[in-house]
Order: structure tokens, then C-alpha cells, then sequence
């Protein structure tokens, strides 16, 4: 019934403060009372409701998300929010639109790589939104392979101008959001050639549209790629392609923080790593982390709140059957997520300050962490996103066949979402480059002392770097394994962040003792999950996997009853989470039937259609063997 909170004994059992723990899940009281605010006022506001998206034919879906992000813009300037609540704002109205990509990487781009005058004189443009921006990096021909990129951007001594072409097809860029059909500047990604000399990919801030008319500049072919994955989800965002037939710009156009040409054609390379030219990709990747949190959180509560209103089986002398959140399997598949989306969140804030020190220490030309962020930008991005991934798609099928309905909110959150195991850098790629950051590491042990333990087999391969051949040879042969090594590399960073969130004073009764069960959850599990490897190594014995495996039961129990409590604390909105499954309240049933009646397709009681194609079915006259 309406009004009636039927998950109302499942909180009444919780052992701890929630509100507390929505601080701790927020990171303070300031940052909970913004997104409290913000949330409602997206969540109140008609002109942002979204359980349409998926009946939504594209052009109109499109077009919607163009009123929305226009109107988003207007709310944000009409009640003069701080960017930090603008930023809250986009994260609530909950769809990808090119502003993703103006604010999260045009303009970190122009941040990170443009020059002090070059950042005086477009980001005031760009915070305005007098021009829109895109990061266009990514070609039809190449996207992990950055230092394989065809677009050239050849310096002109005559006009001091640089001449951007696409030279080859797979030199067209391909994938960047927002370029499809609404940016009007890009920062673009080129081979810089300056007197027949290429000096390789650098970052050039390109017009591609008329400010006046919106028309594509001479020389510039450019459009959307087409429908991507899924109903709604990301066809909301025009992702591009685009051509350029020798370009001409300003030579003050490329980014020069890094790396200078002067006006006599000089080139001159800053004495800094040539990789700060991937100084955006590091930043999004630190983002991505706390965003995978965000995801997982959203998937876990509605899959644990639908479990407790579940019931199926169980029933004695015909009382209520059981509720499917007290079966042991599903809690071993529904906790350890839980536990994860708490993790990635400590491990997210971890990373943004290990980020933050990273930047302050390039303002002062130490270099001495880069390797560390990147590895761990890299390894933490392609571990989260894989994780928080595979944790929708398993919350889908934790929900039973309601899970596969559009109102459960599951499939589009899927849909949105599984891209970033992509983007922002390949998972098994950046994988490859925490695998390249350990065997540094491993090589530079040097003393001959054999690595041990999980990583043992690279003693074999610093042996093979030793001895008898090369390091990229061994790397290949190995490269599967040393991917292995680099996620467990990775979940050991997050299990010692999650240990050290535990260390610091966290108020709020119960609170603590709530995180604790679920690091020992987190911890557990990815024991469980590998135990053939810790026994294979001898790093545990029989007996100890057997003792770990009962205890993580016992943490289930543990944490079932403040299930719903826990999952409470993310503090979502009806509104943001978009689920009948997971609703606050669990009025599930009643709002799902209700839903069913307002489909398009029981618009009439006889489908367009019967009389063409099924009503001639049922009166054929067929004289059939079989008949
Ligand atoms: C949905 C919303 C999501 C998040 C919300 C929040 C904010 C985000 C806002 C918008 C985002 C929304 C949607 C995402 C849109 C997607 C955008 C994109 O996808 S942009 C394009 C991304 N492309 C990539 O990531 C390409 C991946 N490839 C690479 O990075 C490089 O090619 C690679 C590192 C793989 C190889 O580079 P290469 O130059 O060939 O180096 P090499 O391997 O030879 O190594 C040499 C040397 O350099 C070191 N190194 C490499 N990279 C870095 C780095 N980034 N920083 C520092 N150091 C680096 C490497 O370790 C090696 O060192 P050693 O020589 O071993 O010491
Ligand atoms: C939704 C979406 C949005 C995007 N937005 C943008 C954007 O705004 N701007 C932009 O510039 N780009 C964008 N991209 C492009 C994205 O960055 C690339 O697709 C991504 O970097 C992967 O590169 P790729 O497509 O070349 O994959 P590939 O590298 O071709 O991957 C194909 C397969 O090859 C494997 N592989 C590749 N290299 C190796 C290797 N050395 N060793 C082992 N295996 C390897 C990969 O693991 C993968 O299995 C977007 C992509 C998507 C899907």
C-alpha cells in the first residue's frame, strides 16, 4: 500500500547510526548536506525525469538530453551554484551528455597541458559555456596505442600556423563524446611534424563548428558514429567522428606546457616526462574510481532491498515464505558486492589525494611519483570498472526475472556503465602497464634476492632478464600472468586502504564495527576466490582456507541484518536510483503491476498489427499432414 514502508523491520534491526555512516559514505557532513540538497532538487524538478529514456526512439532521446543539459545549465546559473554543486547537479540528472566530456576532460585538458596565457584565454570561454568542448583523442584505426595515432599536425614557418589532416581513413577520429553533433572546439591529438621531422602526439585546441551557425568549419567533416549499446544508456551522448582536410591554426593552438614550438619552427621539450601529455587520462581514471562506488553502490541497493522483500519457498504450516535475502548463496553473491562498493569508495578517496599530491609535486618538478600514480590510476581504474561491471550484471540476476525489466533500473545502469572498462584506457591494457610498473620494480630489486610468494614467477622472468633472453620476451610469453599479478597487486592496495579507513576515528555508534565486518568481507571473499593460488604457494594450509571460509559465513550473518541499513547510507533518492526493485519503501509488487499498464504497447487492447499478421494466421485454412 501507499505510504506504508514495508522494509520498515528490516531497519528496525540495524546495529548502527545510518546517518553517521551516510557522513562516512558521503566523506563529511558538508559533502552530505550538498548532495542531500542537490539530489532533491533534481529528484523534484519534472524537468528531469528519466523513466522514459528507454522508450525513446534516438533522435527524440537525444534531443531530450540537449533540453535537459540546457536546463540544467539554466538552473545552475538562475541559483548561482559553486561548481562543485553544479558538478553534484549533472551527477544527479543521471545522463550521459557531452557536458561529461566539456567539463570532464576538455577542460582538464586545457588545465593540464595549456600554457598560463593559453589557460587565460580559453577556459573563461569554456566555464562560460561560449564554446563547448571535446577530448578527441581516439581514432578509427587506433585507441590504446596512443603513440600510433595518424592525424598530423604539421608546422607552417610561412604562416605560423600548424596544418591538422587526417591523412589515412583510420585516422579519423572516432569515439570522442560530444562531438558527434554538439561541440564546437576540441583539444585534438596529433603527430607534430615540423620540418619533415615527427616528434611525436601532442595536444592541439582545434574549432570544428561556426559559433554563429553551428556548421562544421572548412576542411572538417564531422558527425555521430551511430547507436551503441543498449536502449536509452549511452545513445544519449553523440559520440563522433571526425575528418580534417588540412586545418589551419594559430601555432599559440597547441598546448605548450609540456613542449614549445617557437615561432622559427623550434621544438623544444620541456625538461619534464613526455608522458604529462596523458595527464587527462590520468586525472578521468582517478575520477573513474570513485565513480565505479558510486554504480556499485546503486546496483547493490536495489538488489538488496528487492532480496528482502522477496520471498520464494520456505513457507511453514503456511505461514510467509522465505525472504530470498536469508539464503546463504545469496548473500555470497550479493555482500561481497556490498563490501566492494565500500571499498572502491575509500580506495577512490585514497587515490584523489594520492592524485592531488601527485600534481603538487609536478608544480615543483618532482617527477618521483608519477610512475606510482599512473600504475595506480591505471590498475585501480581497470580493476573497479571491471568489478562494478560484473557486480551489475550479477545484481540483475540477484533479482530474479524482475531484474531484466527496464523498471528495475538494472539494464540500463548496465548498459551505461560496462563502457568503462573501456574507455579511459582498455582494462587488460593498463593491466599491462601495472605489469610493467611491477617488473620495473622487480628488476630494480636487483640484488638477486628471488622475488616470493604470489609473485614468485617473476623471479623466473627476472631470471629469463638475467640470463637467457629479453625482458620483452619473457614479459609476452608471461603477459597473462603478470596481468593476474597486477589485479592482485591492485586488491592489495584496496584491502590497505579499506584497513587504514578503519584505522582513523570513525563516530557514530556501530559504525565502525559495521565497516570492519565488511573489510572482512571484501578480504575474505577475494581469499575464497583464490585460495587455489594461496595454497598452490603455500602461503595458507588447508586448515587456515577452511577457517576463512567459515569465517567470512560468519560475517554474513553478521552483516545480513544491516543489510538494509547499509545499503541506506548510500542516501539515493527513488528518483537517482530509478527502480521499482528498489524502492525505499519496497512497495514493489502493486508499482510494478502498475507500471506494466503504462508501456506503450498497452496503449490498445489489440496490438497494431493482429489484422495484417496474426488474424490471417488464425483462419488459414491449411490442410496439413500434421493436422
Ligand atoms: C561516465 C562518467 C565517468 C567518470 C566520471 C567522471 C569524470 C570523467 C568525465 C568524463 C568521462 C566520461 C566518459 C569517458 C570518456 C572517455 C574518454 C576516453 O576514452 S579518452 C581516450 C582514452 N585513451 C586511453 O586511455 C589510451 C590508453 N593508452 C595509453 O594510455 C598509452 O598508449 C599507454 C600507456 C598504454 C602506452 O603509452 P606509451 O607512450 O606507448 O608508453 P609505454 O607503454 O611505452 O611506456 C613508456 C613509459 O611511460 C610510462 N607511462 C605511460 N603512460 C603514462 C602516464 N599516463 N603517466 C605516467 N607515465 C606513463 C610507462 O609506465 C613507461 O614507463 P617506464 O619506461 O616503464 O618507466
Ligand atoms: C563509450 C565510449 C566513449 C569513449 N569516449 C572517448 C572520448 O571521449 N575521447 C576519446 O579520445 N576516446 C574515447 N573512447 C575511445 C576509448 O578510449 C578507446 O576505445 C579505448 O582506449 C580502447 O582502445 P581501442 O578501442 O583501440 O581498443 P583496442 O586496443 O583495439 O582493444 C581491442 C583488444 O585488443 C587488446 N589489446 C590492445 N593492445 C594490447 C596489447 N598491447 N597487449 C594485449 N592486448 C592488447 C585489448 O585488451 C582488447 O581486448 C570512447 C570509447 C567508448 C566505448
Amino acid at each position: 500500500m501507499e505510504g506504508v514502508d514495508h522494509l520498515a523491520d528490516e531497519r528496525k534491526k540495524a546495529e548502527f547510526n545510518v546517518e553517521a555512516m551516510k557522513i562516512v559514505w558521503a566523506g563529511s557532513q558538508h559533502n552530505l548536506e550538498v548532495s542531500n540538497r542537490i539530489s532533491k532538487l533534481v529528484a523534484d524538478d519534472p524537468a528531469f525525469r528519466k523513466d522514459d529514456r528507454t522508450m525513446l526512439p534516438r533522435k527524440e532521446l537525444f534531443k531530450n538530453t540537449l533540453r535537459k543539459a540546457a536546463y540544467a545549465w539554466k538552473r545552475i546559473n538562475e541559483l548561482r551554484l559553486s561548481e562543485e554543486e553544479a558538478s553534484k547537479l549533472r551527477f544527479y540528472v543521471d545522463e550521459t551528455a557531452y557536458t561529461d566530456l566539456h567539463w570532464g576532460m576538455f577542460i582538464p585538458a586545457i588545465k593540464g597541458q595549456g600554457t598560463d596565457e593559453q589557460q587565460r584565454k580559453w577556459l573563461p570561454l569554456a566555464y562560460k559555456m561560449q564554446i563547448i568542448g571535446c577530448y578527441a583523442q581516439t581514432e578509427l584505426g587506433h585507441g590504446s596505442n596512443v603513440q600510433g595515432l595518424e592525424t598530423t599536425a604539421t608546422f607552417d614557418p610561412h604562416t605560423d600556423e600548424f596544418v591538422i589532416h587526417s591523412p589515412t581513413l583510420t585516422s579519423s577520429k572516432w569515439w570522442p563524446g560530444g562531438l558527434g553533433k554538439v561541440s564546437t572546439h576540441a583539444v585534438t591529438y596529433a603527430r607534430l611534424i615540423i620540418d619533415g621531422k615527427d616528434h611525436g602526439v601532442h595536444g592541439f585546441i582545434v574549432q570544428l563548428r561556426s559559433l554563429e551557425d553551428h556548421r562544421p568549419l572548412p576542411g572538417i567533416t564531422v558527425g555521430d558514429i551511430g547507436m551503441k549499446f543498449g536502449n536509452g544508456a549511452y545513445n544519449t551522448m553523440d559520440n563522433g567522428v571526425l575528418r580534417f582536410d588540412h586545418v589551419r591554426i594559430p601555432r599559440n593552438q597547441m598546448l605548450m606546457k609540456v613542449s614549445q614550438v617557437t615561432r622559427e619552427g623550434k621544438y623544444k621539450q620541456s625538461d619534464v616526462p613526455r608522458q604529462l601529455v596523458y595527464g587527462t587520462m590520468v586525472y578521468v581514471r582517478q575520477r573513474i574510481v570513485a565513480d565505479a562506488s558510486c554504480y556499485l553502490s546503486r546496483a547493490v541497493c536495489i538488489a538488496t532491498r528487492y532480496s528482502a522483500v522477496r520471498r520464494q519457498f520456505g513457507s511453514q504450516n503456511g505461514g510467509p515464505e522465505t525472504q530470498v535475502i536469508d539464503y546463504k548463496t545469496q548473500q555470497s553473491r550479493l555482500f561481497p558486492l556490498l563490501a566492494s562498493a565500500y571499498a572502491f569508495r575509500f580506495v577512490g578517496e585514497w587515490l584523489e589525494w594520492l592524485y592531488t599530491d601527485v600534481m603538487q609535486r609536478l608544480q615543483a618538478n618532482d617527477f618521483s611519483t608519477l610512475p606510482e600514480a599512473h600504475a595506480c590510476t591505471a590498475g585501480l581504474k581497470s580493476l573497479t570498472t571491471s568489478v562494478t561491471a560484473d557486480g551489475i550484471e550479477e545484481c540483475r540476476k540477484l533479482c530474479g526475472g524482475h531484474g531484466y525489466l527496464c523498471t528495475s533500473g538494472l539494464p540500463e545502469l548496465f548498459a551505461v556503465y560496462v563502457p568503462a572498462c573501456t574507455y579511459e584506457g582498455d582494462n587488460i591494457v593498463l593491466l599491462l602497464q601495472v605489469a610493467r610498473f611491477l617488473m620495473k620494480t622487480v628488476s630494480q630489486i636487483g640484488t638477486g634476492k628471488q622475488p616470493v610468494g604470489t609473485i614468485a614467477y617473476m623471479g623466473r622472468i627476472e631470471h629469463l632478464m638475467q640470463c637467457r633472453c629479453n625482458v620483452q620476451r619473457g614479459f609476452a610469453e608471461l603477459s597473462a600472468d603478470l596481468v593476474e599479478a597486477a589485479v592482485a597487486h591492485c586488491q592489495l592496495i584496496v584491502v590497505s586502504k579499506f584497513i587504514e579507513k578503519l584505522q582513523q576515528d570513525i563516530p557514530g555508534e556501530g559504525v565502525k564495527q559495521q565497516l570492519e565486518a565488511l573489510c572482512g568481507i571484501y578480504y575474505l571473499s577475494l581469499l575464497h576466490k583464490h585460495q587455489g593460488d594461496f595454497l598452490a604457494t603455500s602461503y595458507l594450509t588447508p586448515k587456515q582456507s577452511a577457517l576463512a571460509n567459515d569465517q567470512l559465513r560468519a560475517l554474513y550473518s553478521k552483516v545480513r541484518p544491516n543489510a538494509i541499513a547499509l545499503v541506506d547510507a548510500f542516501n539515493y533518492s527513488d528518483h537517482f536510483l530509478s527502480s521499482i526493485l528498489g524502492r525505499y519503501d519496497g512497495n514493489v509488487y502493486p508499482k510494478l503491476y502498475e507500471a506494466a499498464w503504462k508501456d506503450p504497447l498497452n496503449e490498445s487492447v489489440v496490438p497494431d498489427g493482429y489484422h495484417e499478421y496474426v488474424r490471417p494466421l488464425l483462419k488459414q485454412q491449411l490442410h496439413t499432414a500434421r493436422l
